[in-house]
């Protein structure tokens, strides 16, 4: 099975939270303590410089994928201090289906970010599972669908960007 553990900063309304809801179906861990965060793992970080892609699947299969739940302000204000970043990554163009923020691109839950990076990286059948968690879940993929396609055959980030770019500039 998947690793997925998720850093949390208790700083949500936990009623709301994507990441404690598929923690209590036993779908992720949890862990308060930045450095239990497994070593190598892919870190999803909004602030991060390199997209995630399908060169990312072999480190996630063997270590596993992380969020940083947390609320925006503390990621903006980048109060986290990281030792490297070099495993954080940046999910490409994707619009929330959240009720949160519905409609807005990139700022996606813990829940999404999750489902999309392991979509990218071929993980298709894992990431419709955490989003069946939802009842808004199974809409994050139809809503992006042609798109998540599109990233899941780019070879790497830089394919990833091309990808956006594309669909971007011809909007
Ligand atoms: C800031 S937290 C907010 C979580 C929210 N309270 C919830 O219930 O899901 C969202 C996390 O999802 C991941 N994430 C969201 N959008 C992302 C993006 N565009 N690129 C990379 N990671 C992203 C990051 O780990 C980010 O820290």
């Amino acid at each position: 099975m998947m690793k997925i553990v998720i850093y949390h900063s208790n700083e949500c309304d936990p009623k709301r939270c994507t990441s404690i809801k598929l923690q209590k179906q036993n779908k992720v861990a949890i862990t308060h303590n930045m450095r239990k965060i497994p070593y190598n793992a892919i870190v999803l970080d909004a602030e991060a410089d390199k997209a995630v892609s399908r060169e990312d699947r072999e480190k996630i299969t063997k270590y596993g994928l992380s969020a940083l739940d947390c609320s925006w302000k503390k990621l903006k204000k980048s109060s986290f201090n990281f030792k490297s970043k070099k495993n954080h990554r940046l999910l490409p163009f994707l619009v929330a289906a959240n009720p949160v923020n519905y409609g807005k691109p990139c700022i996606l839950s813990s829940a999404e970010a999750l489902s999309a990076a392991l979509y990218i990286v071929g993980y298709k059948d894992e990431a419709r599972d955490l989003m069946n968690s939802f009842k808004w879940g199974p809409h994050f993929i139809t809503l992006n669908e042609n798109l998540l396609e599109a990233y899941s055959e780019a070879k790497n980030s830089t394919e990833i960007v091309e990808v956006q770019n594309e669909f971007l500039g011809g909007k």
